[in-house]
């Protein structure tokens, strides 16, 4: 990447401020009431009462005593940092293209501003059924993609495989949790991850960067799947939109605990009852970062809607309803063959029926970038 091109170069108001806010971070929660099996009911209702709280409160929080084994992340965090540890032409060989949207990428865009960072996109289920970029809603033409492995490292496959597999069960642990927390059964959320799901894990990799004042490692954004499991490494970059105030806060890196936040997909799902929270992460001019976020969405052909149990007369639904795989494949065309206009957001994509000042505020971001 060298030196700063101004393509990375962020507009003055979204500039990351080097001195970090840690005051009241993002919600900590411990799982460990769900990992024995001799729970008493009591510790679940609290632990659902905490996932409630963070999801509408701030639409992040981190767990710790997950489950995820210790070994399984640091195979992976080893094998992640040996790919990128190679000569760009060797990552190149697994460049995602038009042919196939997963493997090695370093140019992604985030509002239409260059990240200061390189990834490694696998899917969780593969091959893995994908609207193709022509949509119709009847799509004939969805493509079953495969992932595009390196020879080198070769460990990288196995260790990507086993830590998927393990953050998969920690993933349906949650989905339930979060269920309870909107008073539905809970399994209520389960089946639209049974068949076909379209969850793609991702290796960022955020080299250091001679100028950490101007660009950043992600500019903001909200994720727009349904749930986001983030590994991120002892260096620290990601911070959070507080929802009560605005302000940027930093996520203080620890050990061995995972980040979970909401998504769009999970925000219409429940009515608006949660909502994501903006994020970014910032780079540093000494020290290489890594974070490893597997977004978990449903199959492509997924109508995505309020959660019919949780609209009635005085809760009308909030939301239009739309397809996942039509939106993927908006968003995908619209990033591999477009690389110069702003890549499809939610808000750009399906209005609300009612506009909150938000929507409002990220439409005329659009406009004006
Ligand atoms: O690196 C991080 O901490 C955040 C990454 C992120 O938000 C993303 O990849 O969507
Ligand atoms: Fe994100």
């Amino acid at each position: 990447m060298g030196e700063v091109d101004p393509a990375f170069i962020q507009e003055l108001e979204h500039r990351p401020k080097l001195a970090a806010l840690e005051a009241q971070g993002i919600p900590q929660i411990d799982l460990s009431p769900i990992i024995n099996s001799s729970t008493a009911a009591s510790a679940i209702e609290d632990l659902v009462n905490q996932v409630h709280d963070a999801c509408k409160n701030w639409g992040f929080f981190q767990v710790n005593n997950h489950g995820v084994p210790v070994e399984v992340r640091e195979k992976m965090e080893s094998a992640a940092k040996r790919f990128f540890d190679q000569p760009v032409e060797e990552k190149k060989k697994v460049r995602r293209d038009e042919e196939n949207p997963f493997g090695y990428y370093d140019t992604e865009r985030t509002k239409n501003v260059r990240d200061w960072k390189e990834v490694f996109d696998f899917k969780v289920e593969a091959p893995t059924l994908m609207p193709a970029s022509s949509y119709e809603s009847n799509d004939e033409h969805a493509i079953k993609y495969p992932n595009q492995w390196p020879h080198h490292p070769e460990e990288l496959r196995e260790a990507s495989e086993e830590y998927v597999k393990e953050v998969l069960k920690l993933f349906y642990k949650l989905l339930e949790l979060i269920s309870l927390s909107l008073n539905l059964p809970s399994n209520r959320l389960e089946a639209f991850f049974s068949k076909d799901q379209t969850s793609l894990a991702r290796i960022n990799h955020y080299p250091p960067c001679p100028a950490p004042d101007l660009a950043l490692g992600v500019g903001r954004h909200k994720d727009v799947g349904a749930l986001t499991i983030l590994a991120q490494d002892d260096v620290g970059g990601l911070e959070v939109k507080r929802k009560s105030d605005g302000e940027w806060i930093f996520v203080k890196p620890t050990p061995n605990s995972f980040i979970v936040n909401v998504g769009d997909i999970m925000t219409v799902w429940s009515n608006g009852k949660y909502e994501g929270a903006e994020h970014r992460a910032k780079v540093n001019s000494t020290r290489e970062r890594f974070s490893i976020p597997i977004f978990f969405n449903p199959a492509s052909y997924t109508v995505v809607e309020p959660l019919a149990e949780l609209i009635d007369e005085r809760n009308p639904a909030k939301y239009e309803n739309y397809n996942w795989g039509e939106f993927l494949a908006t968003s995908e065309r619209n990033n591999f063959k477009k690389p110069d206009v702003e890549n499809i957001e939610f808000n750009d994509f399906k209005k609300p029926h009612k506009l909150k000042l938000d929507d409002v505020i990220s439409r005329v971001e659009n406009v004006v970038i």
